[in-house]
Formats: structure tokens, sequence, C-alpha cells
């Protein structure tokens, strides 16, 4: 597995008819995704949108090795990643992915410093050893260089989830998974988060699958894509910006 910005050509993440279906207690079958063929290229930004309960945190799921699909094929670097033990799987979710929700989840109580530097307390020993000034200049990327020593609490919504932020990417992952990272925000503070995580991601050639219901966030990708009860469709720039325009939904 190459690291941050090397490795093979071809997409960072494919998913060629991957499905997922889970029993029911009535012993019937619910299909929440229906093959999905989904392949991002190192780099990119990809959004999908979509009802509520369409599907996208199970997609979100799949991708971050979360969740396991129920049938499909799904290459990492143009490797398979089924077949692995769940410490296998786990070390190797740690050392590609980067997560971003719309509950900042930050350690009350905790300074910001403390709060970005928590995923480093899990690293080798260099970046553990390093682990605050590392969380220092995170925070300073992300113009939260002032509020070092700030705990989560004092903070604003659109500061709490820039240092969620800094934390998703203090470990610099390959691909960062972003569910409704605005969700929580209002339309301002959304759009300066939007600008934040773009200029990180833009800078380390970090891959970036965000999940929204906000067309607005969602015009901002390379690609846009759709998912309507568990089927994915790619969609145009023109009809996120058209739908957005007369605020419809997709
Ligand atoms: N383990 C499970 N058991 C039963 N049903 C499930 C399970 N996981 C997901 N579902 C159902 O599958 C559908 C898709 O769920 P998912 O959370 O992926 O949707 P979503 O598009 O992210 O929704 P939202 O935008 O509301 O978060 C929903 O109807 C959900 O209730």
């Amino acid at each position: 597995m190459g690291s941050p910005g090397t490795g093979p050509a071809g997409p960072v993440v494919s998913l060629t008819d991957v499905s997922r279906s889970v029993r029911l207690p009535d012993g019937s079958d619910l299909h929440i995704l229906t093959g999905v063929d989904l392949h991002v290229a190192r780099g990119e930004h990809v959004a999908v949108v979509g009802r509520s309960g369409s599907g996208k945190s199970t997609l979100l799921n799949i991708i971050g090795l979360l969740d396991a699909p129920t049938s499909g094929r799904y290459l990492l670097d143009g490797a398979p990643v089924t077949g692995r033990s769940a410490r296998r799987t786990a070390k190797l979710r740690g050392q590609t992915f980067g997560f971003v929700f719309q509950q900042f989840n930050l350690l009350p109580g905790r300074s910001a410093t403390e709060n970005v530097a928590n995923p480093l307390l899990y690293g080798t020993g260099r970046e553990f050893l390093r682990r605050r000034r590392t969380a220092r200049d995170m925070l300073d990327r992300v113009g939260l260089g002032h509020r070092l020593d700030t705990m989560p609490e004092k903070l604003s919504g659109g500061e709490q989830q820039r240092v969620a932020l800094a934390r998703s990417l203090v470990r610099r992952p390959r691909v960062l998974l972003a569910d409704e990272p605005t969700g929580a925000l209002d339309v301002d503070t959304g759009s300066a988060v939007m600008d934040v995580l773009e200029e990180l991601v833009r800078v380390d050639g970090t891959t970036l699958v965000t999940i929204t219901h906000d067309l607005s966030v969602a015009a901002r990708a390379d690609r846009q894509f759709r998912l309507d009860h568990g089927v994915l469709t790619e969609i145009t720039a023109d009809a996120v910006a058209t739908a957005t325009a007369h605020r419809e939904t997709l």
C-alpha cells in the first residue's frame, strides 16, 4: 500500500456490482444497495445525494470498511478488501480512511489540541512523540491556530467542525469520507467549512467522498451521484445546479 499521493494508477476506490441486503426478523431480505458501480480516482471529490433511507450511510460504511457488501467486488488501490481478518480490516481502515460526520463527536473537557492529537495516541513512535506538534500544525491549517487550548464547548459549531476536520486528517488518510459534513451548520458556516475541507484535500491529494442532502455542497464536487432506493446513478453537474436553483431535491 502506498503513502499519500503514491500508489498504482487507476481508481483508489472501486466498487463493481456491489449489493448489500439484510435479513429481517420476518425472514425476508431488505435490499439496501443494488448493483452499485462507483470508481473514484485519486484526489477526486465525488458527492452522493439521495433521500433519507436511500442507502447513503450504508454505501459510506461499505467504502470505509465498516460494513461488508453482500455481493460484488470492492478493490482499494486495486487490491480486494474482502477475505481479511477483522483485525487486518481495522488496520487497513485506520491506514486508509478519515471520517467526518454531521455530529462533531469531539471529546468534551479536552482542548482542541488534545482532540486532534487523539488519533495519534495509537500511532507509531515518531507519530506518537510528535502528536501535539502535529495537532497544532493541523489546527493552524484549519484556521484555528488561536484556539489550540480552547475546549470544544467554548467553540462555535463551525469551529468545532473544523477541529473535527483537523482530527480526521491528522493521520493523512488517503480517502476522506464525509457524511453530511455541513448538516449541523448554517449555510454560510457550512460553505466556509467546505472551503477549508476542499483546500486541505487539494493540497494533500486526498480523495474525498461526501454524502449530503445539500445540493450546493454536492455541486462543489468533481462528479455527482444520486442514490435512489439503493440504486446509484451518476448525474450531471447541470442537473444539480438546476435543482439547486429551483430548490428541488434529487
Ligand atoms: N442493519 C439494518 N437492518 C435493517 N435495516 C437497515 C439496516 N441498515 C440499514 N437499514 C435500512 O436501510 C435503509 C438505508 O439506510 P441508510 O442509513 O443507508 O440510509 P441513508 O440514505 O443514509 O438515510 P439518512 O439520510 O436518513 O441517514 C433504511 O431504510 C434503513 O432503515
